[in-house]
């Protein structure tokens, strides 16, 4: 069936992408005309989108977090005013509507917009207006998409209590959730509870970005100590996945055979369990886990195994920017490299749908009136 499952016929299928970061997603002409405008340096200077679009991915690709989150300095840059907030906005909906995404949540860390005067709240509005107008837009061209925001806290500052207050605030004006992003290996999520406690306490929802550059602490403090409703990555949880004598960390390639050929060789320790049995979406994104070096290549990444093992797998994109991709890319990919079918495209699509941040009937009607027509289709157009 993969045969024919080519990167046309995937690009036409409804997608669902919970991780996302606006930051991370403009769009390199816009990145270069705005940083004109207000007189932002940029690190390349031919002055083409070209070898602008190639700088970010290049500097992106350095099996380095840290080294990943530095070009984010380049487009925070240029979202600093109520219209380029709203611009970079809008063009991400529409950028991800051409892309067939059918509902997304689109995150930003707003006390990064503060450096030319605006406030949380005008950063937030600003945003909320973009998304509305990109949905607008989108809708009236025929491609209709739903899109949230989650309002990030960065994880070495020290405001992610206002974030928390600031997404509650705002949660019937388009905000989903929360999320805390940023350099893990030295900021555990627990140094945020604060803001953890304040979102439980108004029944609100949220992410934290664990088990990425950093391993099992990091994933267990997020769901035992601050309750995270998902993972941002949560890829490290392989760690605590037994294979022969190591953990599937130490061979990723030989655990995505081995899960498919006998999955029992595959050994859960308490927390893989724990992930597993309570579904914990696992917001997975392949190709900037490859950049920053957590995980060896597409066909090698843990999400094949983890897919196999049947945990509550998300497939997403990052930073399309940063790292050069889609969701259409994503899933060929994955396709292409690691085996994956129609079958698999549809369930991390309804899984997705199933783990989003937005009312239960809302998402039961993409789902029903959406995603899986399109999927029945799909599949049919490969047993005529
Ligand atoms: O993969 C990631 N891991 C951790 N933090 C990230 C990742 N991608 C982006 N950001 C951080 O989140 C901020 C808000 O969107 C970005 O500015 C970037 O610093
Ligand atoms: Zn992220």
């Amino acid at each position: 069936m993969s045969a024919s499952l080519t990167r046309e016929v995937i690009h036409g299928l409804p997608k669902v992408l919970l991780h996302d970061h606006l930051d991370g997603g403009v769009r390199p002409a816009t990145v270069l005309e705005l940083a004109a405008e207000i007189g932002h340096e940029l690190p390349v200077t031919d002055g083409t989108v070209e070898g602008l679009a190639e700088w970010f991915r290049a500097s992106a690709d350095s099996g380095s977090l840290v080294r990943y989150l530095e070009t984010f300095e380049h487009t925070v840059a240029v979202m600093q005013t109520r219209e380029h907030l709203f611009r970079v906005a809008k063009e991400c909906v529409l950028d991800l509507a051409a892309d067939g995404v059918v509902y997304a949540e689109s995150r930003y860390a707003p006390e990064q917009h503060l450096e030319r005067g605006l406030t949380l709240e005008e950063v937030v509005e600003a945003v909320n207006a973009g998304l509305r107008a990109g949905e607008a837009e989108a809708a009236a061209a025929g491609r209709p998409v739903v899109v949230r925001s989650l309002l990030t806290a960065m994880r070495h500052a020290a405001r992610s209590l206002e974030i928390a207050e600031l997404a509650v605030r705002y949660r019937d004006e388009g905000v989903a959730g929360f999320d805390i992003a940023g350099a893990e290996a030295g900021f555990p999520p627990s140094r945020h509870l604060a803001a953890f406690e304040h979102l439980k306490a108004h029944n609100a929802h949220f992410t934290i970005h664990a088990g990425e550059a950093f391993g099992l602490p990091s994933i267990w403090e997020a769901l035992q100590v601050c309750g995270a409703d998902r993972l941002g990555h949560g890829v490290r949880v392989v760690d605590d996945i037994a294979l022969g004598e190591g953990t599937v960390t130490d061979d990723p390639e030989a655990a995505n055979r081995a899960a498919v050929e006998d999955p029992s060789s595959l050994r859960l320790g308490r927390l893989a369990a724990y992930v597993r049995d309570t579904r914990v979406p696992l917001e997975m994104c392949p190709h900037s886990n490859v950049q920053t070096g957590a995980a060896p290549s597409i066909a090698a990444h843990p999400i094949t195994a983890l897919a196999r093992l049947r945990y509550r797998v998300t497939l997403n994109t990052d930073n399309r920017l940063m790292s050069d991709t889609s969701m259409t890319k994503e899933m060929t990919a994955l396709v292409e490299q690691a085996g994956w079918g129609l079958d698999d495209l549809r369930w991390v699509t309804t899984n997705a749908m199933k783990s989003a941040f937005l009312p239960f009937d809302e998402r039961l009607e993409l789902i029903e009136g959406t995603i899986k027509p399109a999927y029945a289709r799909a599949a049919e157009g490969f047993h005529p």
